[in-house]
């Protein structure tokens, strides 16, 4: 894709009261393309992507840009943002995002309209179409079921179709999967993929499975508290000379 980037991020550090997190991180993510993140436990992978989406804690300080959709919201907190400058988040615990005492219809109808609970005739068809897309089979009927009535792989599915109704043209999948078996992790992070290439939005895929990554269209890998690898995931890891990228290269057949 030649595409302008939909979000583009320069120079970015983040520091709490007691450390750097990381610095100097740049990466851009263009439309119909999908971002993977690596780095070892504790790196600050989920906190670049609370920095990109505008929920940090208070006690984190951001230095340097970052442009979503042409606007800079690197110092702006979620609730300060207009509709094209939030992406959408997919967390890894599903049952955490998801409201417990709202139905699969209402969370939904949610995601669409901002403020109506109950689907139309028009958009239900939509709704339903993208659940079986998403390998939901009798979507009818999981709408009107609560979140503790589906299974872990369901749950996530329903998050990542929230994530798509909404006007989000960039959507961040922390970790998504790592409650899953891998049968349903792979379908899902194909799911993803495919989703973001299909409507041409941007992705961001924060993994620790190699495999997952590799299946990406670019690869960010942060380590030392900065970035160590960046570019086609293959190539980014065998160009890298850090120990983290060498570990990878070892895995790589
Ligand atoms: N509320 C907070 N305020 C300040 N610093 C925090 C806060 N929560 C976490 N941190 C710090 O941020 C660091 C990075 O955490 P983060 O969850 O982003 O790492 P990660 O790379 O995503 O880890 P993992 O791969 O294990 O999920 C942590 O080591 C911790 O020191």
């Amino acid at each position: 894709m030649n595409s302008k980037p939909l979000l583009t991020v320069t120079n970015l550090s983040l520091a709490d009261s007691k450390r750097t997190l990381f610095q100097e991180i740049n990466f851009d993510v263009s439309q119909g393309e999908v971002l993977a993140i690596m780095g070892p436990s504790g790196i600050g992978k989920s906190m670049l992507s609370k920095a990109i989406a505008g929920f940090l804690p208070s006690d984190v300080m951001v230095d340097g840009s970052v442009q979503l959709n042409d606007s800079e919201v690197g110092q702006l907190p979620m609730l300060q943002r207009s509709q094209t400058q939030r992406p959408a988040v997919i967390f890894q615990d599903a049952l955490k995002a998801l409201n417990p005492l709202a139905t699969v219809e209402q969370q939904l109808s949610l995601a669409l309209t901002v403020n109506k609970t109950r689907l139309n005739a028009t958009n239900r068809d939509a709704v339903t179409e993208l659940l079986a897309q998403l390998g939901l089979a009798e979507p009818d009927s999981i709408l009107a079921l609560y979140p503790s009535q589906l299974s872990g792989g369901q749950r996530q599915r329903i998050c990542i179709a929230i994530s798509l109704l909404g006007s989000a043209n960039l959507v961040i999948a922390d970790e998504p999967t790592s409650a899953l078996d891998p049968i349903t992790e792979n379908e899902i992070l194909n799911l993803f993929r495919n989703s973001i290439q299909q409507r041409c939005i941007g992705g961001i895929l924060i993994t620790h499975d190699l495999s997952a990554a590799l299946a990406c269209d670019k690869l960010l890998v942060i380590a030392d508290s900065t970035m160590v690898a960046y570019g086609e995931p293959t190539q980014a890891i065998r160009q890298s000379q850090h120990p983290f990228c060498q570990q990878l290269e070892q895995l790589l057949s």
